[in-house]
């Protein structure tokens, strides 16, 4: 081993590994990071919308991880503040803030914004899980805490992981979607003793009534899925629904005005 051959004798250091003489390379990793001039197409391959898929999981459950009890509020997107739904939507935020919730929406507008503006008013907890869609709309000006996704999976699985309950109120194919979700989760054992709650009677008895006499008659459901959701147009009954569901969870009951 000659002196000259161990001063050529190169090192190059890449964390716990030495590398030595022809082993070290020709550029270090960040200088490949930096440097790289090579086309993106890979923004757009599915590895790469993996790592983005987990980081919206990483985002959505740190953010909500210490929210305490929550219920969501599912509803038109649709509706202007003179529709007696907005009303009704607004009543149900204040009502879920006053039995100790907080409210989670879909940060949008209609019965979303009505939602949170009634639990931001009662000095409530008011979350708002966006979605992106092509014509943007933003989040509602009611939402203290919001998460925008880009993945509609990703931001279903926070309604229902955030949520001691559901409280449903008349709205369209999007309503339709989350109601059903969990009526599915539900029904097949994924969660238990969450309670779901369609407010407004008449809107939903037409499908209430096709379930029964179509879905059941045809044997496509169980006589028991029948009671997986309850109907009412008293808010305040809604609400007292959720909380009573709380002992089916295992959940401390909530002291009254506490
Ligand atoms: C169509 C309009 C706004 C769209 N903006 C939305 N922002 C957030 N969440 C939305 C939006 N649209 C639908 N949703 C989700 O679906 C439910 C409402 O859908 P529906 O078809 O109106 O019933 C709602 O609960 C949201 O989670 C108006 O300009």
């Amino acid at each position: 081993m000659t002196e000259r051959w161990r001063q050529d004798r190169r090192e190059h250091r890449k964390g716990a590994v030495t590398l030595r003489g022809e082993r070290v390379p020709a550029s270090t990793t960040d200088q490949r990071l930096l440097d790289s001039r090579e086309p993106a197409d890979w923004l757009h391959a599915d590895p790469w919308r993996v790592l983005r898929i987990q980081a919206e999981f990483v985002e959505g459950f740190g953010t909500l991880a210490e929210l305490g009890p929550a219920v969501s509020v599912f509803g038109s997107a649709r509706i202007s503040p003179d529709h007696p739904s907005y009303r009704m939507a607004e009543q149900v935020g204040a009502e879920l803030v006053r039995a100790g919730y907080a409210v989670i929406t879909g940060g949008g507008p209609g019965v979303m914004e009505a939602a949170n503006k009634g639990a931001a008013e009662a000095g409530g907890t008011s979350v708002g899980l966006g979605i992106e869609l092509p014509f943007e709309t933003g989040l509602n000006d009611y939402v203290d805490v919001g998460v925008n996704f880009r993945y509609f999976f990703v931001r279903k699985t926070m309604f229902v992981k955030y949520s001691e309950g559901f409280v449903v109120l008349p709205g369209g194919v999007g309503t339709l979607d989350e109601l059903f979700e969990a009526i599915t989760l539900v029904q097949t054992g994924k969660i238990t003793s969450f309670p779901i709650v369609l407010l407004g009677n008449g809107f939903w008895a037409p499908l209430l009534d096709w379930i029964r006499d179509t879905l059941l008659a045809e044997g496509m459901i169980a006589e028991k899925d029948l009671e997986l959701v309850r109907t009412t147009d008293d808010v305040a009954e809604g609400v007292r629904w959720i909380v009573e569901a709380r002992a089916g969870r295992g959940a401390a009951p909530f002291t009254p005005g506490v």
